[in-house]
């Protein structure tokens, strides 16, 4: 079973804008896999329906064989615990420290009232300073998290990300605030601990070249559609060119579905 199915995703903004037509696709166990496409392609869209931050309008989106859409309270809880999202605003609490801000991604385990007072078990505080220690933060555990270079906080989202030991990691452009240098960092990091952990990532980018560099397939969204879905050496200058560049239903098929893909799903 796929970790993830998505089928027929559409999501339509309340002013009639299109997010997202028609988006099929599969998530295997520990893949990483980029999302890319120009600006506007719908690439944010697509990551908060995955974890329902945005109500999808039309589709299916089952986890671990669950269906995500409609699911509400526990479910809901439950789903998102396992799917961690990294921002490309960091999301931190600024005013708080770096540890706090890492057992934040424990909070979908503990009961609200807890979560509120703060009352983190000991087991958690020791994971989180294990995982601080794994980014090469233990010497900022301390700071406030306003206090760390943009680099550093995106290590301190990693592992908040990775305290709620996911299944899935969803990276909403992560590089994007980032010097060259902090970008390879946070991408290296990000790619090496899901590796290690098992853990599937979809990383929204705007850099084809880290797609290449660090995907293992790359799919390609332009005007809410999927045009693309293969492996880094299948995505050609010419592929580029289309995702970036030309409307499918222009370009490649007229009348028809969207671009045909360079790999076919596998159910
Ligand atoms: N809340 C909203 N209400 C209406 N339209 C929206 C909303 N959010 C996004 N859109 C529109 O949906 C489309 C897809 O936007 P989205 O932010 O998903 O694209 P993106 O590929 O992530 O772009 P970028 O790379 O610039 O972040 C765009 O036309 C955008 O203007």
């Amino acid at each position: 079973m796929a970790l993830m199915k998505v089928e027929g995703l559409r999501k339509v903004y309340a002013d009639g804008t299109v997010g997202l037509e028609g988006i099929d696709f599969t998530v295997e166990a520990g893949e990483f896999i980029a999302v890319i496409g120009p600006s506007g392609a719908g690439k944010s869209t697509l990551l908060r329906c995955l974890n329902r931050m945005v109500e999808p309008t039309e589709g299916s989106i089952a986890f671990q064989g669950d269906e995500t859409i409609g699911a509400k309270g526990r479910k809901l809880r439950r789903i998102r615990r396992e799917m961690s999202m990294i921002f490309q605003g960091f999301n931190l609490v600024e005013r708080v420290s770096v540890l706090t801000n890492v057992l934040h991604g424990r909070l979908g385990y503990m009961s609200s009232w807890k979560g509120a007072l703060g009352l983190f078990a000991k087991s958690d505080i020791a994971e989180a300073r294990r995982l601080l220690a794994r980014v090469g933060l233990q010497e900022q555990t301390h700071k406030r998290a306003d206090e760390l270079s943009g680099g550093q906080q995106q290590r301190v989202g990693i592992a908040r990300a990775l305290a709620q030991q996911p299944k899935l990691i969803l990276a909403d452009e992560p590089i994007a605030s980032l010097d060259p240098a902090a970008s390879e960092t946070v991408m290296s990091s990000l790619h090496r601990f899901c590796s290690e952990d098992g853990i599937a990532c979809l990383c929204n980018l705007h850099q084809v070249d880290m797609a290449k560099k660090y995907a293992s397939r790359i799919i390609g969204i332009h005007k809410g559609r999927k045009v693309f879905d293969g492996t880094p050496e299948e995505l050609t200058d010419e592929m580029i060119h289309l995702i970036y560049n030309k409307a499918p239903q222009e370009s490649v098929r007229p009348n028809d579905e969207p671009a045909d893909t360079a790999r076919k799903e596998t159910a």
